[in-house]
């Protein structure tokens, strides 16, 4: 059977706040409580750490929540694992094949057909094009995207391009994972459908990480927690444990605040 596992060493990312009032933004940003620390440097625009000597290792059977405050580095991380960004110092291995299922345009090519992106996606994860076509029928069928299919992607409602996401991730059963939430949460009908395909498709996966601000989600399909807070791992571990810390550290905050 195939391996997984990913390991981030170190990992930093950081994003320049480009703006030309950038001086009062700098204010405004400084004076947030929530986010990534914001460094200052003379005349210089300020920078967000979203990651800041970010370490772990997950192997096989690692179902990981990702918890944490708004603008926490949650994203940025499943982004950095998902090869969407690349650090900017420190070092990520993956070793298997990885969907992301992120909030992100869902990496579609708007001026591309369904189809052609169905395609597209196929080979960026290694299948070959008759692997890729013996999928297709399966993919349209679950989709219910009919005619759509072959209309270009920028014509497709946020809902749509989740369903073409949902079926494409799911008919290629990758070895790791990564999801924000909002995907578990689509329309009515789609998800009563989706569900059971969803479930196994979510259990199948060798390693999840997955996003969430609710306890509920982590506690359904987690069996590990990793709590992030501006940029830094605050705790790993068993996912009682870890959410226990983030209410604590959220309780202590509140009274601080008070
Ligand atoms: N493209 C970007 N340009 C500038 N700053 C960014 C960018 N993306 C994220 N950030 C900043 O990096 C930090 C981490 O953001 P990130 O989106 O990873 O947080 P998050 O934990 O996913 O937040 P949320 O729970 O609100 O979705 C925040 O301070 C955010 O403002």
């Amino acid at each position: 059977m195939a391996m997984a596992h990913i390991e981030v060493e170190d990992v930093h990312v950081r994003f320049p706040v480009l703006h030309t009032g950038h001086r009062s933004l700098k204010k405004a940003l400084v004076a947030t409580a929530t986010g990534g620390a914001i460094m200052r440097e003379a005349n210089a625009a300020p920078i967000v750490h979203a990651l800041s000597g970010v370490s772990v290792r997950l192997e096989v059977g690692d179902r990981v929540g990702l918890v944490g405050p708004n603008g926490a580095g949650k994203s940025t991380l499943l982004r950095v694992l998902a090869g969407i960004y690349e650090p900017d110092d420190g070092h990520v291995a993956v070793d298997g094949k990885i969907a992301a299922l992120l909030n992100v345009n869902l990496g579609f090519n708007a001026d591309l057909t369904g189809r052609e992106n169905l395609r597209l996606r196929g080979m960026y994860m290694g299948l070959k094009g008759k692997e890729i076509a013996a999928l297709a029928p399966e993919i349209a069928d679950f989709t219910e995207l009919g005619d759509y299919l072959d209309m270009p992607v920028r014509t497709y409602s946020s809902g749509m391009q989740m369903r073409l996401a949902l079926g494409m991730a799911t008919a290629v059963k990758p070895d790791i994972l990564l999801m924000d939430e909002w995907i578990l949460a689509g329309d009515a009908h789609f998800m009563e459908k989706a569900k059971a395909r969803v479930a196994a498709f979510v259990r199948q996966a060798r390693i999840l990480v997955l996003a969430s601000h609710s306890a509920d989600v982590i506690r359904t399909w987690c069996n590990k927690a990793l709590y992030l807070s501006a940029g830094k791992v605050q705790a790993f571990g068993p996912v009682e444990e870890v959410l226990e810390a983030y209410a604590d550290a959220a309780r202590a905050q509140s009274v601080t605040r008070n």
